[in-house]
């Protein structure tokens, strides 16, 4: 999916939404249970219930990884149910010394090489250069690079000063050096909406991907208010708010309820917005 195709789509749903697949079958609804493929079944219904809502899914690799095999062929049928008007993130953290990055490349970006097909990974930006360099080498797919995270230990590398920077900071400006916003997002957890308006300076044209909203408490007022830009520009994610709405019968209507507040909310912004 392109930049301008992205965009299109979030003024067409009206919905800067992406809905977090962190699927743990330790809270799976216990009727689903008896199903061939419990994970699957549970990532289906919260797509059926969503997919008008949201316009990005993000499967979050631990919840699948954990289950071992299992797990992997449930990641993959969940990928090819995503519908083709939704932007994928393999939500993975990844990078190492550039011959490995390049294999976890291959792993979400490449299934003539047995990998899946991610529009996009979630990477760190810690190895540097030649750790981030294997992922962009692919035509058409993105990396969402960790900038300013959600959780606390943030504070511990990304929030030092180093010279008259911030950490985080350093790391936008050198990722400007190895991609453009065609292909490079950044990560600013939702629960750092205070710091919003200083990265838009720094990074006006690039989405971010946007977590925290939800279970972590992140204000979806004050990250759309500092964040939308003319395209749109931003993805906020919601994971266990909506996946876990309830553990009944009623789990996808739930979940549904839960976006379209959501969803509601963004449209609202997005009137405010004038489309670039
Ligand atoms: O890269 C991420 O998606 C991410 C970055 C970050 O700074 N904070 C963060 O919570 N996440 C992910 O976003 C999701 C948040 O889930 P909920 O807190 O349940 O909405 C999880 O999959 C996290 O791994």
């Amino acid at each position: 999916m392109t930049y301008s195709e992205l965009s299109n789509l979030i003024f067409e749903k009206k919905s800067y939404l992406c809905v977090g697949l962190d699927t743990d079958p330790r809270k799976l609804p216990r009727h689903l249970l008896t199903e061939p493929d419990p994970v699957f079944a549970f990532n289906k219904a919260i797509i059926d219930a969503t997919a008008d809502l949201a316009v990005a899914y993000k499967p979050n690799i631990a919840f699948y990884e954990a289950q071992g095999p299992r797990g992997w062929e449930s990641l993959q049928k969940t990928l090819d149910y995503i519908p083709a008007n939704c932007f994928t993130i393999a939500d993975a953290k990844r990078g190492d010394i550039g011959n490995t990055s390049d294999l976890y490349a291959r792993t979400f970006f490449d299934p003539t090489a047995a990998g899946l097909s991610f529009d996009s990974v979630t990477v760190a930006p810690y190895m540097g250069r030649d750790s981030v360099l294997p992922f962009l080498a692919y035509e058409g797919k993105w990396i969402i690079l960790l900038a300013l995270t959600s959780n606390s230990g943030s504070a511990d590398f990304q929030r030092q000063q180093v010279g008259d920077q911030e950490l985080f900071e350093m790391v936008i400006d050198t990722a400007h050096t190895w991609a453009g916003p065609d292909k490079l997002m950044f990560v600013v957890g939702a629960t750092q909406a205070d710091e919003l308006s200083r990265i838009r300076e720094i990074a006006p044209d690039n989405f971010l991907l946007v977590p925290g909203v939800g279970a972590q408490g992140g204000s979806l007022e004050e990250v759309s208010r500092r964040g939308l830009t003319a395209s749109g520009g931003l993805l906020v994610n919601a994971s266990r708010s909506i996946l876990y709405a309830s553990d009944g019968i009623d789990f996808a209507d739930r979940a549904r309820i839960e976006a379209k507040a959501l969803q509601e909310e963004m449209a609202k912004h997005l009137a405010n917005i004038t489309k670039f």
